[in-house]
């Protein structure tokens, strides 16, 4: 698949809602009626971060929800790529991009959102032929003023700001032209993961999905 190719499939994704859960659990237990939850309350597209012993399990648990579309993130060798898309992962996410790491999702046909935070790093992915990606750490990184900035040169890439995106701030990111939805943790707290709390996550889901764009 050519980066091309995936960034129009992850740009329609990240069309789908404004806000992606990204999502650090360990306890494959919870991946069903999180996923539920989520995508009940309006969030469809999920990105189960690689970062526990139980993420491929969950992403294979998640995989099977009716609705959802999920993805791997912290997506970082080729060795990651295999694993997520035999666990059903329909696309990756990373923090950065290595040639070694877009090469494999290009070789293994796993739609990739790269990440960058610079204007150079925007132009490693534009001269690679990706134009849809994610801005990373978006807060840290300058905030939606630094991703205005970026987008006067260089309006050919969209993106999926994530890193400190919350209600308070996921607005100003998301009126920016060149933005297609953000990314965050904040609709799956880890106290109402643990407590099951699924009506407050779905509550939580429906709030984001409302935002406007
Ligand atoms: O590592 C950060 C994740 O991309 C999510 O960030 P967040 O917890 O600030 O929403
Ligand atoms: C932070 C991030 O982009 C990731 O874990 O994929």
């Amino acid at each position: 698949m050519t980066p091309k190719e995936m960034s129009v499939q992850t740009l329609e994704m990240c069309r789908l809602a404004p806000v992606i859960p990204v999502l650090v659990v360990d306890d494959a237990a919870v991946a069903v009626p999180l996923a539920e939850a989520l995508v009940a309350g309006g969030l469809p597209v999920l990105e189960v971060t690689l970062r526990t012993p139980q993420a491929l399990d969950v992403i294979r648990g998640m995989a099977g929800v009716a609705g959802g579309v999920v993805g791997a993130g912290t997506v970082l060798t080729e060795a990651d790529v295999i694993a997520a898309k035999e666990a059903g992962a329909q696309f990756a996410v990373s923090p950065g991009a290595t040639d070694a790491l877009c090469a494999a999702c290009e070789k293994h046909d796993l739609p990739l959102l790269p990440g960058a935070a610079t204007a150079t790093e925007v132009m490693g992915l534009i001269e690679r032929g990706y134009t849809t990606g994610k801005f990373f750490p978006a807060e840290a990184a300058g905030g939606a003023k630094a991703l205005k900035a970026i987008g006067a040169p260089l309006p050919q890439v969209t993106f999926c700001p994530t890193g400190g995106v919350s209600p308070s701030n996921a607005a100003d990111y998301l009126s920016l032209s060149n933005v297609a939805c953000v990314g965050g943790s904040w609709v799956a707290p880890g106290d109402k993961v643990k407590t099951g709390d699924w009506a407050g996550i779905e509550a939580l889901a429906r709030d984001a999905a409302a935002l406007p764009r």
